[in-house]
């Protein structure tokens, strides 16, 4: 079947038994063969054709409501909805998301991006549903790591109590983007391996129908039935919670996940439908993927399975940071990391291969994972949590309340942070800078290169007056030599890079080779323009700002951060304190509005955070100078 003249789910509806495992096949070829030049999810795809297909045969999406958790799932999806054709253009610059979007298709009813927000918003469209008298169905589709995320279980907790009708389908393949971690995955392998619990629980309730009503026999059936419940099946956690549990479901069963769905959807309350996949399945390398190469990999040649990668002109910024912790942890036994369930992303699988008992994966926990750090800061230990710059976000509160407001020695290796690309806009970590560099008794460091990245997280290990943040970009180093020994950068303290004297640009981190390149042109234009590496966000170099402005030379900021709030800002709030209300001072950053995806070199020219942005900006500056100056 040509999937790319889909244009709408309806036509599963003629479809039945062998056209539809035909139709499956096709998709796991195209999802194979179109990832392999865009790179994309396709662990977590191929493992939900089935489902994905069952699901949109049974139901009558958009008017059924489809919410996929973490969404990096739904490429089965956006084929079935009218997509494929745009495959091509996966995850990049005004191409296809790689969540779901609402504004590419009606039948995206709800983005995602972070991990573990489906229950809750299918609580809030149950709700309304009911509030409006419609008929909608809801389904939320979650996966065995997403449900290890507290959002999750807060949301278990509320729909088990207010038991309204939604259908949550947990697509359990025992795997996060590692292997899944916690005890909730354990109560998950049980599941795995008990029998069918309802086919027993329908053939009981017959048998106890026949009992004349009332009386002492019908009230011990009653107690039996759910003895039997207990005994057969731990889905028991479930049931607790005011779930219909049903399952476990083969996931690649178009007839088990047929049958089983159905009979959800005709019974009243929450049901839980447990439906066990393979991620990757289809595909080998991905099939037998142990560690999550294949979770979301880049380009790849689809015979050999070998990764096409760009060359990189140093080594991985998570690398850098990870073999420091290594080198710092072999002499100082306080230093334990955190990762919220991204050990492969930050490259920390030597780090935990080399200290087992010093690496704490804690599943997909932010908020457990910041106040966990802080625990373990009281007890004179060295937390190190390694997570990426979106994904703090969620533990905005524990940042504040525990970590900050205790005072406690957390080091935070704030990886990814900046534009990440193709991820988009729920994972560009552009807000790190203004929501840490409020933070009373918070230290901001974001380094130059790969080199001083280093010695930025040995600074951080070393610093026991509070908290710190290191915070890196995705990828890898601009190329420089890695110094042999370890060394302290002073926090509070700026590098002039070069001298001069029309104009400073304080730039940070990789803003950096942008600024340097613009002060080629500049000084071609007779502008001959200071540049510093602007390398603690906080404390600022108050000594070098006051400088500048006593010499009434203009200054211009430039991060890869959002505008409002941050590192400019404090430079603007520094100079307003100062009194120095004449200087002339401008920001560059990322402007209010959030970034979609795209190549981060493409985003960059998009927001004019290039070096013509930046030539263009300073001749917009130097005039307010010389009108000052008359
Ligand atoms: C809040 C948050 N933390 C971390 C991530 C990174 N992340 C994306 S997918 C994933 C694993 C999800 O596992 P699961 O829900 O089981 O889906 P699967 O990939 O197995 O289909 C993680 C940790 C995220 N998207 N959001
Ligand atoms: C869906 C999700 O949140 C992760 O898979 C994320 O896409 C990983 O990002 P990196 O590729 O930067 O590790
Ligand atoms: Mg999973």
């Amino acid at each position: 079947m040509n999937l790319e003249s889909i244009e709408d789910p309806k036509f599963l509806k003629e479809l039945e038994g062998e056209q539809l495992e035909e139709l499956a096949e096709s998709i796991r070829t195209f999802l194979i063969e179109k990832i392999s030049k865009t790179g994309g999810h396709l662990g977590p795809n191929l493992g939900v054709v089935e489902l994905t297909l069952v699901l949109h045969k049974l139901f009558e999406s958009p008017k059924d409501k489809f919410i996929w958790d973490v969404g990096h799932q739904a490429y089965v999806h956006k084929i079935l909805t009218g997509r494929a054709d745009k495959f091509d253009t996966l995850k990049q610059y005004q191409g296809l998301c790689g969540f779901p979007k609402r504004s590419e298709s009606e039948h995206d009813v709800w983005e995602t991006g972070h991990s573990s927000t489906s229950l809750s918003a299918a609580m809030g469209m149950a709700t309304a549903r009911d509030l409006k008298k419609t008929d909608e169905e809801i389904v939320a589709i979650i996966g065995d790591g997403a449900l290890t995320g507290g959002m999750a279980l807060e949301a278990l907790n509320h729909i088990g109590h207010e038991q309204k009708d939604l259908i949550v389908i947990l697509n359990d393949n025992e795997m996060s983007i590692a292997p899944n971690v916690g005890a909730l995955h354990n109560v998950l392998g049980r599941l795995r391996t008990a029998g069918k619990y309802k086919r027993v629980k329908e053939e009981f309730e017959s048998l106890i129908k026949k009992v004349p009503a009332g009386g002492r026999l019908a009230s011990t059936a009653e107690r039996l039935k759910d003895c039997l419940k207990y005994m057969l099946v731990s889905g028991i956690f479930f049931e607790e919670l005011g779930f219909t549990y049903l399952g476990p479901v083969d996931g690649h069963s178009i007839e088990d996940l047929t049958e089983n769905i159905k009979y959800a959807r005709k019974t009243k309350g929450p049901v839980l439908v447990h439906v066990l996949t393979q991620k990757g399945k289809g595909y080998k390398p991905a099939e037998t993927d142990a560690i999550g190469t294949w979770h979301g990999p880049g380009p790849y040649k689809i015979e050999s399975g070998d990764f096409i990668k760009p060359a990189a002109s140093g080594p991985s910024y998570s690398k850098v940071v990870s073999e420091t912790l290594r080198t710092v942890a072999r002499k100082d036994e306080r230093l334990v990391v955190l990762t919220p369930a991204m050990t492969v992303g930050s490259k920390l699988e030597g780090f935990g291969e080399e200290f087992p008992d010093r690496l704490y994966d804690v599943g997909i926990a932010e908020q457990h994972a910041t106040t966990m750090a802080a625990g373990l800061a009281t007890q004179e230990m060295k937390p190190v949590l390694s997570i990426y710059s979106t994904f703090l976000q969620r533990a905005y509160d524990q940042l504040v309340h525990d970590v900050c407001r205790q005072n406690l020695n957390v080091v935070f290796a704030v990886d990814r942070s900046g534009l990440v690309g193709s991820d988009g806009e729920t994972h560009q970590g552009v807000f790190d800078i203004a929501f840490l560099r409020h933070l009373p008794n918070m230290v901001v460091l974001n380094p130059k290169d790969e080199n001083e990245l280093q010695h930025m997280v040995y600074t951080a290990t070393e610093y026991n007056e509070g908290p710190i943040a290191v915070r890196f970009p995705r990828g890898s180093g601009i190329g420089v030599p890695m110094d042999e020994e370890l060394q302290k950068i002073e926090i509070g303290t700026w590098e002039v890079l070069k001298e001069g004297k029309d104009v400073a640009i304080l730039a940070v981190g990789t803003m950096i080779p942008v600024a340097m390149k613009a002060a080629e042109q500049l000084i071609k234009q007779g502008v001959s323009p200071i540049i510093i590496n602007a390398r603690s966000i906080k404390p600022l170099d108050h000594g070098m700002i006051t400088e500048l402005v006593t010499k009434q030379i203009p200054i211009l900021t430039m991060e890869e951060g959002i505008i409002q709030g941050g590192f400019g800002s404090a430079v603007l709030e520094f100079v307003h304190d100062l009194g120095m209300h004449d200087a002339v001072i401008d920001r560059m950053g990322i402007p209010d509005r959030f970034i979609e995806h795209g190549s981060v070199s493409k985003l960059l020219e998009e927001i004019n955070l290039t070096p013509e942005g930046v030539i263009e900006r300073v001749f917009e500056m130097i005039p307010k100078k010389q009108q000052r100056a008359y």
